[in-house]
């Protein structure tokens, strides 16, 4: 044979070789590729997607359709236009987020027949890779699942019922007492003073003690506290697909940034928790939520970081909401002043309209509008669009329709309260539509606290805090307008100023009154 030909043979085998080798190796990838594509599309599915039960067919309400993976995630980025928008859809409507299914319920009787009456298997929570297992350290009770969230809710129940509340409700006049003094003080900081007076009862419930002055270990609480809230559904893109998480980590790039927040809550945590767990330890300390807890008094079975998280939580979720409902019946004082001279008509009639004194928890009873104005705040501008999630633990069959394990129901604060069939004209600010003779229960007729099993366990302390404040401001205060702002769009999620109003004091007989409390 020529050497030519043998060269030429050996050139195309070599050529062959190569390719079939470049050949083998696209076709590898692109299986790979291909295989790692419909493992990515398994993950993405929401749970209405996986198969029934033999025989059985999952049926859902209607709802707007949504675009291929995000679902409605648009719609839910428009933050309450969105949730009016989703309400035109029916009193139960179908929605996705990502991967995530959520029913939203748009009426009272949906919301009081899935939360409540079927409690038993509505407690559950989805998972939430981001929220709850990266910035909050799998430890935060309020987004657990049942497993890991009844025990600490057990604990949290004991400590914050009974009489305790009574010993509660002393921190709560105090503190309100030095809310005044403070007002009085620096009337420009007044929104400062509210989130002082939230954190110094929480501080007390929780640590049996005064909180030191000057101290700013809450400043990186706060942060934390801030991160959650941003992050808490539906606002964390990443969370909206949760099978994502079954990546290998190294494909998961977004992961972290959100360890290193979970990593700032801990480090949060734990300077401002580390020596009053000292004294407690050194026998230093007096009752407290926190020692019970950590001496074993609560027989709660967690860890020491397990243990550091509820008492924290307990901190951050008691102070942030008090201090914002505060807020709003501000906003409200400022925004509708006949309801805030009738509150007062009512006040000067119990107290004295020459400063007698102040209003106190005995009042309680003979102030039922200034409970109804409480109510009417959280109705006119809630602080939350939507409930936490209650998920489904296992398969359910409603009025007609058949809900997979997993469905979320959220209710619709939004819809709910400016709903005219239940709140005639509601973009008005009216607690007179509150007197009903449940005006103390701030629950009643409310879903801002949750509901069923779930329902905030701080709520009366909530409804304290705010009766004695609102009373006693209204009483010593006058508020009004520095300059136009839009009272829809104000600034929750600053620690500064979040509309801007001037405070001024009553007169010197109401000074000297706040003068001789504080
Ligand atoms: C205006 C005030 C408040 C509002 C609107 C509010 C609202 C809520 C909501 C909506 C939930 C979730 C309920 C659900 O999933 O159905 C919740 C849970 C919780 N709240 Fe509140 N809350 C307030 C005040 C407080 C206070 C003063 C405390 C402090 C003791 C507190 C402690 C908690 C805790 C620890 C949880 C989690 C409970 C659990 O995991 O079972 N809240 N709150």
């Amino acid at each position: 044979m020529p050497s030519h030909f043998n060269h030429h043979l050996s050139e195309a085998s070599y050529f062959w070789a190569q390719t079939s080798a470049m050949q083998a190796f696209v076709t590898a990838a692109s299986v790979l590729v291909i295989a790692f594509l419909f493992r990515v599309h398994q993950l993405l599915k929401a749970v209405d997607q996986l198969p029934a039960p033999p025989g059985k067919k999952w049926k859902l309400p209607p709802g707007p359709r949504g675009l291929p993976y995000l679902g409605n995630l648009l719609l839910y980025s428009k933050g309450e236009k969105g949730a009016h928008e989703i309400a035109k859809y029916g009193e139960m409507v179908t929605t996705h987020l990502g991967s995530k299914l959520w029913v939203v319920l748009n009426s009272n009787r949906l919301a009081h027949e899935l939360y409540a009456k079927h409690g038993k298997v509505t407690n559950g929570r989805p998972p939430m890779p981001i929220v709850n297992d990266l910035l909050s350290q799998g430890r935060r009770s309020v987004m657990l699942p049942i497993d890991g969230w009844a025990e600490r809710r057990r604990v949290m129940h004991q400590l914050l019922s009974g009489t305790a509340m009574t010993k509660y409700a002393e921190y709560q006049a105090d503190e309100s007492a030095v809310l005044l003094a403070n007002y009085l003080r620096k009337p420009q900081e007044w929104y400062a003073h509210n989130a002082r007076y939230a954190n110094s009862v929480i501080y007390r419930i929780t640590f049996g003690e005064k909180p030191k002055e000057g101290g700013n270990l809450m400043t990186d609480v706060t942060k934390a506290q801030f991160l959650f809230l941003l992050n808490a559904p539906p606002f964390n893109f990443w969370d909206c697909f949760p099978g994502l998480a079954e990546l290998p980590k190294f494909l998961q790039w977004w992961r972290g940034t959100f360890e290193r927040a979970g990593k700032f809550t801990h480090d949060a945590y734990f300077e401002y928790y580390s020596p009053i767990k000292r004294n407690i330890l050194e026998g230093k300390a007096p009752q407290s939520f926190a020692r019970d807890v950590l001496l074993g008094q609560a027989k709660y079975q967690g860890s020491d970081t397990d243990k550091m998280f509820l008492t924290m939580q307990l901190v951050e979720a008691g102070s942030d909401t008090t201090r914002l409902a505060i807020n709003i019946a501000i906003l409200a004082a400022v925004r509708w002043p006949e309801k805030f001279l009738k509150a007062r008509a009512d006040l000067d009639r119990v107290c004295g309209a020459d400063a007698a004194r102040l209003p106190d928890f005995g009042d309680e009873e003979s102030l039922p509008y200034i409970n109804a104005f409480a109510k009417e705040i959280l109705r006119w501008r809630r602080i939350f669009v939507w409930t936490p999630e209650h998920t489904l633990t296992e398969n359910l069959e409603f009025e007609g329709y058949y809900f997979p394990r997993g469905t979320s129901f959220v209710i619709n604060h939004a819809s709910i309260s400016e709903n005219p069939d239940y709140f005639e004209d509601p973009l008005s600010f009216k607690p007179e539509r509150w007197l009903d003779g449940n005006e103390t229960d701030l629950a009643a007729g409310s879903w801002q606290f949750g509901g069923g099993r779930r329902l905030c366990v701080g709520y009366k302390l909530a409804q304290k805090s705010i009766f004695i404040n609102l009373s006693r401001l209204f009483y010593c205060f006058n508020f009004e307008e520095r300059e136009p702002f839009d009272d829809k769009s104000i600034q929750h999620f600053t620690m500064g100023e979040p509309f801007p109003i001037n405070v001024k004091g009553r007169g010197e007989k109401w000074t000297a009154l706040i003068e001789r409390a504080a």
